[in-house]
């Protein structure tokens, strides 16, 4: 209302001025608490590197630039995105976990980082997880000098606490030339050293490893809502706050369970069941899509999923996931709506896609489907308050245009409740308060990547030392 009125003909230069340190006010006002600098956390990540780096794609070019983040090297799959805005948001999203992240718009960092500050429902304010997530960045032009009223540091700083080697002065249009022909490419980061080419083989492929199991919390948590006594069960395959946020703010507290906890055993107790957004490849998820299969067969109440939700509701369904030559990932890409002919632009993050051929068509619609490459963006069942997006309706970056799909899913969640309280009048509405007060109240020992990648090494070590002490003891003997 603020920002109408500053630009509103007729107002003096004084009036605009006094709006605008008002505008100011209002948006620092809640930030202090949050904004010190964040300190490293003992024994995670390392100083700021500003050394030669190499950006190498396997079997493709090599790029030469300068390091910006953490002094570590790192290698997984290369993947582009084409959006304008929401580095820290992209950053922490857990769907990128295993993933070297291209930055398309030349300029990233000029904004800084923000805090790790909660809002009043303790959920992240502007991260989508509690740590970095991609595991490199690559940038055209860094900026180190930044300026938001929200940062705290600068990307380059952030990456380094973090573990997470950046490397910056690169042409990512070539870059971007080169995946958008090859297709997804596997890639590595290297610090301070020449390129290596017999290192090849080491080149890391996150297709090959169950990456769900490491960014799904280890144990249910529980988000309580203010603003209602609706209860959903979310499955955390890496859920991003801002799903969790989309789902407390309408009125519906959430507990969030493991990717592979047996959902359908525990669904009854809910209003309302929704499968999260989360890394790699489906079906590496063999579990989740049993538990599913299960729950469609038993639970009437409202089912979403949101990107790997839905292609797991899918494969439960019965339907085929496809890899896409080198993914959706951007703000702006048009997903038609089959039901009603409208466009909707929308935010996505995905390499996967379901293959509409093999869904079965006397149970499921195809919901929407993207209007650049054809490929599905979702599906409906045909008599069940059963819907899944492969988009991300929370955006967090990008536009809200199809945030009233959570309307649509809380007011079948409402609708399911309210039945149920007819149909067994005894059914306690709102979540038990021992469950409540039991359970965390957010992800359970969930590790950032460099810190799992530590203990992932140091047990290998510790594996090696055993089996060479007992190959040793066998030759003795
Ligand atoms: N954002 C997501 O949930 C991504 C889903 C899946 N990992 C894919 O890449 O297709």
């Amino acid at each position: 209302m603020f920002t109408r009125q500053i630009f509103t003909k007729g107002f003096n230069a004084t009036t605009r001025f006094n709006a605008l340190r008002q505008v100011r006010n209002l948006a620092t006002v809640t930030g202090s608490a949050g904004r010190q600098m964040p300190q490293p956390e003992r024994g995670t990540g390392t100083p700021i590197s500003n050394d030669r780096a190499t950006f190498t794609i396997k079997n493709g070019p090599i790029f030469h630039g300068k390091s910006f983040g953490a002094r570590s090297n790192t290698s997984g799959e290369a993947v582009f995105s084409t959006a304008l805005v929401g580095y820290p948001e992209a950053l922490t999203d857990p769907s990128y976990r295993g993933q070297i992240l291209v930055f398309t718009q030349p300029l990233i960092g000029n904004y800084g980082v923000p805090s790790d500050q909660r809002d009043q429902d303790g959920l992240l304010k502007y991260f989508e997880s509690p740590h970095l997530q991609a595991i490199g960045v690559v940038v055209a032009d860094v900026a180190e000098k930044y300026s938001h009223w929200t940062a705290v540091e600068s990307l380059g700083n952030w990456c380094a606490r973090e573990g997470v080697p950046a490397i910056t002065g690169v042409d990512t249009r070539a870059i971007v030339t080169y995946l958008r022909e090859q297709g997804s490419s596997l890639a590595r980061i290297t610090i301070g050293e020449e390129y290596d080419a017999d290192q090849d083989e080491a080149f890391v492929d996150p297709e090959q490893i169950n990456l769900v199991e490491k960014v799904s919390t280890k144990a249910p948590f529980h988000v309580e809502s203010s603003n209602g006594d609706l209860h959903v069960a979310v499955i955390d395959c890496g859920v991003k706050e801002n799903i969790l946020r989309s789902l407390v703010g309408r009125g519906a507290s959430v507990t969030c369970f493991p990717w592979d906890y047996p959902i359908h055993k525990v669904a009854h107790h809910f209003d309302g069941v929704f499968i999260s957004n989360g890394p790699g490849d489906p079906t590496h998820c063999t579990p989740t899509v049993y538990h599913l299969r299960k729950l469609m067969e038993s639970y009437t109440g409202p089912i979403m999923g949101i990107c790997l939700g839905h292609q797991l509701l899918a494969l439960a369904a019965g339907a085929k996931t496809i890899k896409l030559k080198y993914g959706n990932r951007a703000h702006n890409i048009p997903a038609l709506d089959l039901t009603t002919g409208r466009c909707h632009i929308t935010s996505q993050n995905h390499g996967y896609a379901v293959d509409m051929n093999t869904l079965d068509a006397s149970q499921w619609k195809e919901y929407f489907v993207n209007l650049n490459d054809g490929s599905n963006e979702g599906m409906i069942h045909t008599s069940r308050p059963i819907m899944s997006t492969q988009f991300h309706p929370e955006a967090k970056g990008g536009p809200l245009d199809s945030s009233f799909l959570f309307d649509a899913y809380l007011e079948q969640v409402a609708a399911f409740k309210a039945e149920q309280i007819l149909s067994a009048p005894g059914r306690v509405g709102r979540p038990s308060p021992l469950l409540v007060d039991i359970l965390s109240k957010q992800r359970v020992d969930v590790a950032p990547s460099h810190v799992l990648r530590e203990v992932e090494r140091r047990a290998a070590n510790a594996k090696a030392e055993i089996d060479s002490k007992q190959a040793a003891a066998a030759t003795a003997a």
